[in-house]
């Protein structure tokens, strides 16, 4: 393992960071903001109760050495950034245990797993998270009352460790494609896990390398002589005594990736291995002991576990954001730049137009995707209570919007941070500055959990049901109302009412055009398969403006009807913020807006005008906006983006822990250079 690196002082004393002292452009920001940052902070954490559990929670972990890095993760090697990860893991299990025995706040490993605080503690992934994440929920989801009680307390007590293992070589995306089968014999009762191929192997779940002892494998169910389909088995993976790998099972670990290198994602294969017939997952499909096969109410919800990350990604995509777009406005409030007037002093690069342009639409979107996410959360919760009674009905509709929200959530946010990177410059390129370690765990999201444009196309399809029935006049549930055919579209008017009404119309025609599209293609004599396939990229665009209807119509309502209790200083800069958020994706799509809303030229200009005047507005603000986010150093974990904006000194700091600069001369002089610089050639 790493140890304390030498090289820690920096070569002048007096540009060391200095506890307390603020940056001064960060302290004349602080002084310009209109409205009170705690009372947007309590919002944000849902009331003052929460917001203090949420201080407490984040004062009991971060203020303990034991969770804090000596040396960044990017200096270590592949293994030893699993096993940090790893240790810490561990160790935050044994103080959560603590927390809650002594009446804490918090009462689960969730709470440790999101954006913010999770990231902070375990920069690099987590190597539990999939057992929380994927491997519990599984149990309870899909689990029979006995398989519940049996399993769910000693994964909860992590005295067996699990992942969720699914994808295989071969197959990501087309999950009823898998190969790897579970065949039941009635002799034994027991199944038998085999990887018929190479492609059959599993790869990618997180922990599976060398951390968990169990999984959840997706397999293809046979008995008596025929397969089933996909069904979730729980196989153990490895001895609970000397955790070496169980008979029959090949299992490791998949190498280096571009981010989240310390979640331990691994491969798996099987050998015939047998499990009693009582892991295999039954609460909805069975197999008797004679081997009968009962089936699922749905096929669908073995889809289940699926769904509810979806739901917790769009949540987690707004706390990377938090973080990334805090970075970026503090450092662009110290960095100064240029000459905007000839002769005067450098600007803070903030006062530059392009640069507010580049920021504050994602200070709006952070909250543009908490409020979808919240919606969404509150109607996954309404509808896995519907199913546990019976009722199905809802299921589609949850399945459309979580996909499309997944989708657009993980790519704009990947966006956001990349933008925030460049607007850093040079030194958002930095590994110090958390922008790369941060767009990395966030890229990943774009495919893990379903692959972005397979998750819109899973929309599309919705969307073309729904455009059917909207035209043979039937009932359209609450997020495709906008097709209903008699509804009446109101005329522009400039106003941000209208953006939202004119992204339901883009909506609408857009899936108007696909459907006819459709319809053209089967005309012509394509199969409904190619027919779909030639209309696939309009689909995918159609599927996005339905979600960006959604998100914008979310968001002017929550600020219409969900900030009744802020102040008007507040409320005045939520409305800035939501207008913004949708006057900036107006202006992406004026294309769009020309081609279904009816506007023209000079209402484009208008919308430009509007959005000048709206990053104006925002930019005596900017710092404080960012600063009710509340997010502690520990968790921005950049030199840039810290409260007191000490970058430069920062920076200084973290290139003297570059093990490169531990001895005035390198070994590698020695090594190769010396001889390069001596040789006559
Ligand atoms: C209690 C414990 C608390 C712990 C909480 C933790 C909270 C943590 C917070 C922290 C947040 C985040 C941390 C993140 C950590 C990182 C974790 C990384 C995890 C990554 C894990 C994975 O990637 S697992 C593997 C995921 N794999 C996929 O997603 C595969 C994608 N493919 C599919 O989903 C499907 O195959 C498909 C949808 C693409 C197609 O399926 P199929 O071929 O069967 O379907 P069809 O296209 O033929 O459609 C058939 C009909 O079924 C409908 N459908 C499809 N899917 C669903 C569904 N899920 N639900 C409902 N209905 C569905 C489809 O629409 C079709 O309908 P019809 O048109 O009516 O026929
Ligand atoms: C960091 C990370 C962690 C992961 N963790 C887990 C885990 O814990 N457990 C687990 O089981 N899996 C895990 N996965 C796997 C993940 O779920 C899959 O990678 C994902 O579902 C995409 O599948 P794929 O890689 O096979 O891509 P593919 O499906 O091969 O996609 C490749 C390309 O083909 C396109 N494509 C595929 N199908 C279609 C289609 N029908 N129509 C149009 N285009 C299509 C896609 O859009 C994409 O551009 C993880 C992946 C990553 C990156």
């Amino acid at each position: 393992m790493f140890g304390r690196l030498a090289a820690k002082q920096v070569p002048n004393k007096e540009y060391a960071v200095v506890p307390g002292k603020v940056n001064p452009d960060l302290q004349r920001e602080r002084k310009k903001c209109t409205f009170d940052t705690l009372e947007l902070t309590h919002f944000l954490d849902g009331g003052v109760e929460k917001y203090k559990d949420r201080k407490e929670r984040e004062n009991f972990f971060l203020s303990d050495p034991e969770l804090m890095d000596d040396v960044p993760p990017e200096l270590m090697s592949h293994e030893d950034q699993y096993r940090n990860g790893l240790k810490k893991a561990c160790y935050l299990f044994k103080k959560l245990k603590e927390l809650r025995e002594n009446g804490g706040t918090i009462d689960n490993y969730r709470q440790l797993l999101g954006g913010s605080l999770g990231s902070a503690i375990l920069k690099d992934g987590n190597p539990l998270a999939l057992h929380y994440v994927m491997f519990i929920p599984t149990l309870m989801g899909q689990g029979t009352p006995d398989q519940c009680a049996y399993w769910i307390e000693k994964a909860w007590d992590c005295r067996v460790i699990g992942t969720y293992a699914q994808t295989e070589l071969g197959h990501g995306t087309f999950i009823r494609g898998l190969e790897t089968t579970a065949t039941y014999n009635p002799k034994t009762q027991q199944f038998f896990l085999n990887s018929p191929t190479l492609t059959s192997y599993k790869w990618w779940p997180g922990g599976l390398g060398q951390t968990a002892n169990y999984a959840v494998v997706v397999a293809q169910l046979y008995t008596k002589g025929e397969c089933h389909g996909i069904h979730p088995f729980i196989v153990q993976l490895r001895d609970e005594k000397t955790h070496r790998p169980m008979p029959g099972v090949i299992v490791g670990e998949i190498g280096p990736k571009l981010g989240m290198n310390a979640t331990n994602n691994g491969f798996l294969a099987f050998k015939q291995v047998p499990i009693p017939r009582n892991q295999m997952l039954m609460k909805n499909a069975q197999v008797l002991p004679d081997g009968t096969y009962v089936k699922s109410p749905s096929n669908k919800l073995t889809y289940g576990t699926m769904m509810f990350v979806r739901v917790v990604i769009v949540q987690d995509m707004a706390s990377y954001l938090a973080k990334a777009v805090t970075i970026a406005v503090r450092y662009s409030a110290v960095r100064r730049q240029s000459e905007m007037v000839p002769g005067q002093s450098e600007p803070q690069i903030m006062d530059y137009l392009t640069q507010m342009y580049k920021l504050f639409p994602y200070i709006a979107t952070v909250y543009a995707l908490k409020f979808s996410a919240q919606w969404l959360w509150n109607m996954y919760n309404d509808v896995t209570a519907k199913i546990d009674a019976g009722d199905l009905e809802l299921l589609p509709e949850l399945h459309s919007i979580a996909c499309c929200l997944k989708a657009v959530s993980t790519a704009d946010t990947a966006t956001a941070i990349e933008t925030c990177r460049l607007s850093c410059g040079g030194h958002g390129y930095m590994a110090c500055s958390n922008l790369p370690t941060t767009y990395g765990n966030v890229t990943a999201a774009s495919t893990y959990e379903g692959e972005n444009t397979v998750m819109l196309l899973q929309t599309a399809r919705a969307l073309m049901k729904a455009y059917a029935k909207a035209q043979a006049g039937e009932q359209l549930s609450p997020t495709v109302e906008y097709l209903n055919r008699n509804r009446k579209f109101r005329p522009w008017s400039n106003t941000v009412d209208s953006i939202v009404e004119g992204f339901k119309q883009i909506a609408a025609g857009k899936v108007a055009a696909c459907a006819l599209s459709l319809q053209r293609g089967v005309e012509s004599g394509l199969s409904s398969e190619e027919a779909w396939n030639r209309a696939s990229v309009q689909l995918v665009d159609a599927a996005e403006a339905h979600c960006r209807a959604f998100i914008t119509d979310r968001h002017l309502d929550m600020v219409r009807n969900g900030m009744n209790e802020l102040s008007p200083a507040l409320r005045e800069v939520m409305a800035q913020l939501c207008d913004l958020y949708c006057v900036f994706w107006a202006l992406k799509r004026t294309g769009d807006f020309l081609q279904f809303c009816g506007i023209r030229g000079e209402d484009v200009q208008n919308l430009q005008d509007y959005q000048n005047e709206l990053l104006v507005q925002i930019r005596p603000n900017a710092v404080g906006l960012v600063d009710s986010f509340d997010l502690r150093d520990e968790i921005i974990g950049s030199a840039l983006g810290s409260y007191d904006g000490q970058v430069y000194e920062r920076l200084l700091q973290s290139a003297m822990l570059s093990p490169l600069n531990a001895k005035p001369v390198h070994d590698s002089y020695g090594a190769s250079l010396s001889a390069l610089l001596r040789a006559k050639y």
